[in-house]
Order: structure tokens, then sequence, then C-alpha cells
């Protein structure tokens, strides 16, 4: 715990001082000169008065439109008050854990805080704040800064283009970013309303298709989490092409089925099969858009009107356990496929999501695993699982996290681990998967 450092001021304590004592000695004389005026009957008060009271006024007038400025009361009551409160919160910190610069002001000692710039975001429930980097060598890591935030938390933090400032991204932690669906209409009105090529998670998060990792112990909430991607997907069928493997044979198998049979693999030979197919589709695919990717550059299946595919592939340890009695010949074969897709796939529209308890290397080549580009750990996870997914030099806090929540990484939206917490699906999937696909 910091110790409360007292011994030091800011010029913005200062000038706070001066205003305060400047009000309170003008009340004083206002008050001592109508008094005396009473007693003694001279008639000054009439002349004093509204001299006095005006520059009182005056005063306490240009002190409140400095504070609503400062604070951004246009924005709305609450938001001024709570943006006073974090950046004071903040002062103090910096105050305590002594990060400032000092300087010399009228003799006295005053400390130059940094300066503090925040922005808050849909309804006070994320936001960004800015602290300047006043080149201090101390620490000004994200732990030190949630404390003194009180409801909000950092959720990443880097250093500006500029390296002038230091940005938190916070969001209120009492915020629940889940959202809840209590009926298959609601869960279509919902995603209906997404008009662009991406898939929500919650309410703060959409991301772009790309072949993804799902990691999560058993009970975690990842087969509800496909199921609520699954179900954006089937109601936006031209767009989106699906195939699902499933090995243990699990409810995925069932809803593949019902989906579309004919692309749905369970044992070994049929996986196999499937996945040649899926090249075969991805090579025809390559060659009908050849000459059309050479006419754009940067371009993708997508700016050409062509549908994605996606293959979902469940319990991919249970399968690569399989392959490894293979012989070698075999697996490097099916392996091979499997690359091909991952390195190939985002620029035609072929992905792959692997589906897994854990993502260590003996279960899923690393080449492979750094290759995906979006990767969610739901629910606890060891510390090995994070690593693995997410790489030893980052950073993942441990929390609480409920039924459907976890950590992701996804290329512009999330470069280091966010949080993020899949849709609550109240009601029956295989019936609403029924209502999707007429
Ligand atoms: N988003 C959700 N909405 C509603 N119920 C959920 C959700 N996530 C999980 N559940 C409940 O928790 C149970 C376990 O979730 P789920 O089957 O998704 O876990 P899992 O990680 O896939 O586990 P396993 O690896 O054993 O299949 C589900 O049967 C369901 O009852």
């Amino acid at each position: 715990m910091s110790v409360r450092n007292r011994q030091i001021s800011t010029s913005r304590i200062q000038r706070g001082f001066y205003v305060h004592t400047t009000l309170i000695f003008l009340t004083i004389i206002t008050l001592i000169i109508s008094i005396a005026d009473s007693l003694l009957k001279i008639g000054v008060t009439q002349y004093s008065n509204p001299y006095l009271i005006t520059i009182i006024a005056s005063i306490v007038t240009i002190q409140s439109l400095i504070w609503m400025i400062r604070n951004k009361a246009y924005k709305g009551v609450k938001y001024a008050f709570i943006h006073y409160f974090t950046v004071l919160n903040l002062r103090k910190a910096f105050i305590d854990s002594r990060y400032y610069n000092t300087r010399f002001h009228l003799n006295k000692k005053i400390a130059e805080l940094p300066r503090i710039k925040i922005e808050f975001e849909k309804g006070l429930s994320i936001g960004k704040l800015y602290i300047e980097n006043i080149h201090m060598e101390k620490d000004l890591s994200s732990s030190n800064i949630s404390i003194a935030l009180n409801r909000y938390v950092v959720e990443r933090s880097y250093l500006s283009r500029d390296e002038k400032y230091y940005i938190f991204e916070i969001f209120d932690s009492n915020i629940n970013r889940q959202l809840t669906f209590q009926s298959s209409d609601e869960f279509r009105d919902f995603t209906l309303n997404i008009a662009d090529q991406h898939l929500f998670i919650d309410k703060f998060t959409k991301i772009p298709l790309h072949s993804s990792l799902f990691v999560g112990q058993t009970g975690s909430g990842k087969t509800y989490a496909l199921y609520s991607l699954v179900l954006q997907m089937l109601l936006k069928k031209e767009m989106y092409n699906l195939y699902f493997v499933d090995p243990k044979n699990s409810s995925l198998s069932v809803m593949g089925e019902k989906i579309t049979a004919q692309n749905t693999a369970s044992n070994f030979d049929d996986i196999v099969s499937l996945l040649k197919d899926f090249i075969d589709l991805m090579k025809q695919s390559k060659f009908d858009l050849k000459e059309k990717l050479g006419t754009k550059l940067e371009a993708t299946y997508a700016d050409f009107g062509y549908p994605s595919h996606v293959l979902i592939f469940d319990e991919f340890a249970s399968f690569q356990s399989q392959l490894q009695s293979m012989e070698k010949k075999k697996r490097d074969e099916i392996m091979s496929l499997i690359t091909q897709v991952v390195l190939e796939g985002r620029q035609l529209g072929f992905f792959i999501w692997f589906v897994m308890q854990k993502s260590d290397s003996s279960l899923i080549p690393t080449y492979i695993r750094e290759n995906l580009p979006v990767k969610f750990v739901i629910g606890n996870a060891e510390k090995q699982t994070n690593i693995t997914a997410f790489g030893s030099g980052v950073e993942t806090k441990e929390k609480d996290f409920q039924l459907g929540e976890g950590l992701f990484v996804c290329p512009l939206v999330a470069n280091q681990p966010k949080l993020c917490h899949f849709s609550y699906l109240d009601f029956d999937i295989l019936e609403a998967v029924n209502e999707f696909i007429d």
C-alpha cells in the first residue's frame, strides 16, 4: 500500500488554495461590512455589496465553467463527475507514488504531474486514458493505474505513436459485457443488424473471419461459444459455407449433421476425406480468383463477392493423437493440407477453427498455432495454456472467468489479450438451427 505523500503540492492545488482563500476572504469582508453597517447605520453596504458580491459570483462562475469544461460537462452531469473523480484519484495516486517532476515556484517545491486526458465511450462503460509520458524512470504499470481507477480496470496499455502519452484502454468492471438472448428471434434480430462481415462476440467485440484457435477446459463454454458463432453464420448463409469435424462425435456433429450432413465428418477416414475436399475447393477457388486477385492489390475473396468456407475442427487433439499412430508419410500429408489452409486461406476465404482443451505443441504443431491470427482462451485456463496461446512475453492477468468468458487476440481488434464474453444462449440451440436453415 502506498503511503500518503502530503509534503508536496501541485500548481493546481496551489491555485485552488488561492481561489478558496480569496473567496473566503471576500465573503468575510462582505459579512463584516454588512454587520458593521447594520450596527453603525453608515449606509456603505449599498455601495460595497454589489461590487463584492459580483466579484464573488464571478469567481464562482468562472471556476464552475473551468470545472465543467475540464470535465466535459457537455457530455452530461454523470460523465463530468466520473471524469472529475477519476482524474482526482489518478492525481492523488501520482503524488503518493511520486510519479511527477519537481520544479520551484516562489521558492516552494511543487510537483508537476503528468497531464491526464480521459475519453469515455459507450455510456461510460469503456474509455481511453492518456497519461503524459514525463520520461521518468518510475514504472507506470497498468496495475497501479487500475487501483486508482476504482471500478475501472485497465485492459490494454501502450505508448502513443509519438511516445508523448501512455494510453490505457479501460473498462467498467461492473458492466456485464455478455449479451443474453432469451429466444432465437432475439438472436436473429441482433445478428441481422450487424451488417458487415464481422461476427459479434459480446457488447463490445466484433471480429472479422480468420483461422482461429478456441481453447478452454471442459465445461468452460467453448461449444456454446461456437454455437453463437455458427448461428450467426447460418443467419447469413449466403456469406458462409460451414464444415464440421468432430472426432468425438459429440454435440457439434449433431449440429453439423443438421446443417450440412455431407460436410460433417466424425471418423478418421471421413475427416481426412473432408479435409481433402476442402483443400480441393480451396485450390479451385484459387484458380477462379487468380485473375481477379491480380486486378486489385490486397484484395480478398470478399471483394469479389465470394463466400467464405469455415471448417470447425472440434477436439483437434483427439484427431492429432489418432494421426500420431499413422505412418509418417500420411501424417505429413495431412498436416501439410491443414497448414496450407492456415497459410493461404485468408485471401481465398478458407478458414479452420481449431477447438481444443489445451494447445500445447504436442497437441497442435507450433507452426500451425503461431499462424492462427485469432485465438480465444475461454474460462479459467492454466498459465501454460495462456503462454502457448498468446506467447510467453504477453502478460495475462488471472481472473475468475465465468462461463463463456475469456481472453482473445485478433489482428487490429486486440493485439494483446483482451477480455471477451460469449453470448448467453437461453434457448434451444437445435430448434434455432432448424429455424435458421429453413
Ligand atoms: N453461452 C452459454 N449459454 C448458455 N449456456 C451455456 C453457455 N456456455 C456454457 N453453457 C452451459 O454450460 C455447459 C458447458 O458448456 P460447453 O458445453 O460449451 O463447454 P465446453 O467447454 O464445450 O465443454 P466440453 O469440452 O466438455 O464440451 C453447457 O452444457 C451449457 O449448459
